[in-house]
């Protein structure tokens, strides 16, 4: 294992919280991170005064200095609490305390779907008025990803392919995947976005289970039988 294959995993950590614990950070810091979608969204649209923008620059430095007073030092990871209940809340796809991340609200279902209604705002631009097709790359990647744990064979993402088919609307849109097929330690998801019109881009994902984590299953197996 390499030291930074370590490091990445010191950041899955099973902090203990209850439900309740998590729930009320969740009713915390969701609303927080949707004010300051609000405001990556007013930064690109405001028409205001140059008085108006530095006085705004001043309120925004001092909120990120108010939050700034304790803070964790480096990434979120991912945690875990005593239910098993896991938090990706710093994942730029879908992070709850991520506003970076499109507002996803992705639902799963045990036989290996996912799926969301979600809107992307004029943050998400590529091309005029349209998404951009990294951002539906993010937002694919990560519904797919959802798919594959919800089947029960998680991974991480080894090849994904995109079709755009037709230009991707800002505004409501949906996506979808589903497990196709599980190869060994491979799992085959297929998936799109779709707006009004119909599907924009689709996409095929081979996600995989790493060696470390087969390793660490097989170490924990063994442990189990003996
Ligand atoms: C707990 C999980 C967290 C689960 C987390 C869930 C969140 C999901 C959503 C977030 C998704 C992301 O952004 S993930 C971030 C983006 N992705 C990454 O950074 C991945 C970087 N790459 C890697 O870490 C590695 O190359 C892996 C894990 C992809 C593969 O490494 P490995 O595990 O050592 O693979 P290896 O033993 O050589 O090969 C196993 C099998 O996979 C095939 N294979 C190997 N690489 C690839 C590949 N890129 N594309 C297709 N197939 C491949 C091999 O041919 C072989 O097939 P056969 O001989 O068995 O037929």
């Amino acid at each position: 294992m390499t030291e930074s294959t370590s490091d990445q995993q010191l950041l899955y950590v099973n902090d203990q919280l209850s439900d309740e614990e998590i729930q009320r950070e969740a009713d915390l810091y969701g609303p927080l991170t949707d004010s300051v979608r609000g405001l990556i969204a007013a930064t690109l649209q405001t028409e205001v005064g140059e008085s108006d923008v530095r006085r705004a620059r001043a309120l925004i430095g001092e909120a990120a200095s108010l939050l700034r007073a304790k803070a964790i030092p480096g990434p979120y990871g991912v945690r875990w609490g005593a239910s098993g209940r896991k938090r990706g809340w710093g994942n730029a796809a879908d992070g709850l305390r991520n506003a970076v991340a499109p507002p996803l609200n992705i639902r799963t279902d045990p036989d290996g779907r996912a799926r969301t209604d979600f809107h992307l705002g004029p943050q998400y631009e590529g091309p005029a008025g349209l998404v951009h097709g990294g951002v539906s790359a993010l937002i694919l990647d990560q519904v797919l990803g959802d798919a594959a744990v919800a089947g029960g064979t998680p991974g991480m993402t080894g090849t994904l392919t995109l079709r755009y088919r037709r230009p991707t609307p800002l505004g409501d849109l949906y996506a979808e995947a589903r497990v196709d097929r599980v190869e060994g330690v491979k799992t085959i998801v297929v998936g799109h976005i779709s707006g009004s019109d119909g599907i924009c881009v689709e996409a095929e994902g081979v996600f995989i289970l790493p060696r470390w984590a087969r390793e660490a299953i097989a170490e924990q197996n063994a442990s189990t039988a003996g």
